[in-house]
């Protein structure tokens, strides 16, 4: 192992696994094994590779302390330097699967954008934990467990980012956060989980069937930075002034967070045609947790010009709203990628 990124070395018929360290709970230290207060982030990656046995028995495993951030703090220039960094490990054959360490609260924002922007077929496995490092009965170890045996597995090759965690293997694409607290955290609504794994013995019951990685028409290819796009969110009394606030700070894009099937109040509706008209690309998503997002449903997406986000959550639409608008894409174009990816 080497903390510097170093090579793990080659030997006949082993897998080469290279663990990508971003922090987030699972390299979290608490007081005590009960104490519910933590730091994120503070545990390094050879510690956390060191607590685990049987991990080296899996691959040949190297370690690489990318970011130690909560993920809260995960942002465009991280993904960005992440991204380009698994792209250069495949690229120059230095692992065959990576395992990036992560935290739990935007750990599916930074899968979609691995599994949409890689260019290989190799496996890009995400982790963490919902308990810090030094809790009592804390998850973080056999998840690390589980995620090298996935990296390190053949049969993994081809199915995109895969978030593993608690035993299961989710689809970038549909996995999302269901609870603050709860170790079975994770939860992929319609499509379900893409396998399972226990004690590193993995099944898998389906690919994903969008296209992804390779398949994906987005890259790093050009990509500097990432243009700004926020979420926000309705509710009940909805106003204008958000959506007004936001184009005027510079949006390019705007998610809705909407009621129900993508619904907001008739003030936000308002704004939000306006903001079309001004060039902002309006995707409209739901602060529901499952159900599509269906076009001209509620509201006339065709004559208000506005976007139906599908299948994607919000913090999921940003991300390719971000992706699509980088690319120049415009709103037809825009609404394409919504229903392919
Ligand atoms: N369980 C967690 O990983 C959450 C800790 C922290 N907020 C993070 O996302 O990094």
């Amino acid at each position: 192992m080497s903390a510097g990124g170093g090579r793990a070395p080659r030997e006949a018929g082993r897998r080469r696994v290279r663990l990508l360290a971003t922090g987030g709970t699972i390299a979290g230290r608490a007081a005590s094994g009960v104490e519910p207060g933590y730091r994120s982030g503070e545990v390094a990656v050879e510690a956390l590779i060191d607590a685990v046995p049987g991990l080296r028995e899996l691959a040949a495993l190297d370690g690489e302390q990318v970011a130690q951030v909560g993920s809260q703090d995960m942002d465009d220039a991280l993904w960005l330097k992440l991204a380009a960094r698994v792209q250069e490990v495949f690229d120059s054959d230095a692992a065959d699967g990576v395992v990036i360490t992560h935290g739990t609260d935007t750990v599916e924002e930074t899968g979609w954008f691995l599994h949409l922007v890689v260019k290989s077929d190799r496996p890009v496995v995400l982790t963490g934990a919902m308990r810090p490092a030094t809790a009592l009965s804390a998850d973080g170890p056999l998840n690390l467990y589980n995620a090298v045996a996935v990296a390190a597995d053949p049969a993994a090759r081809g199915r995109g980012a895969i978030v593993v965690l608690n035993d299961d293997l989710h689809c970038a694409r549909d996995v999302t956060k269901s609870s603050t607290t709860d170790v079975h955290t994770f939860i992929s609504p319609g499509p379900g989980l893409l396998g399972s794994a226990s004690y590193g013995r993995v099944r898998y019951f389906r690919q994903p069937p969008h296209p992804h990685t390779t398949a994906s028409g987005f890259s790093l290819d050009g990509i500097r930075q990432l243009p700004r796009v926020d979420i926000l969110y309705a509710h009940a009394g909805m106003t204008a002034d958000l959506v007004r606030a936001s184009v005027s700070l510079g949006a390019r894009g705007l998610v809705m967070a909407g009621v129900g099937n993508g619904n907001m109040s008739t003030a936000a509706v308002r704004a939000l045609a306006e903001a079309a008209r001004e060039g902002v690309v309006v995707v409209r998503s739901t602060r529901v947790v499952s159900g599509d997002v269906g076009r001209n449903i509620e509201l006339d997406d065709d004559a208000l010009g506005l976007v139906a986000a599908d299948q994607l959550n919000p913090q999921k639409a940003r991300v390719l709203l971000q992706l699509c608008l980088a690319r120049g894409m415009e709103r037809d174009a825009v609404q394409d990628a919504f229903h392919r990816y």
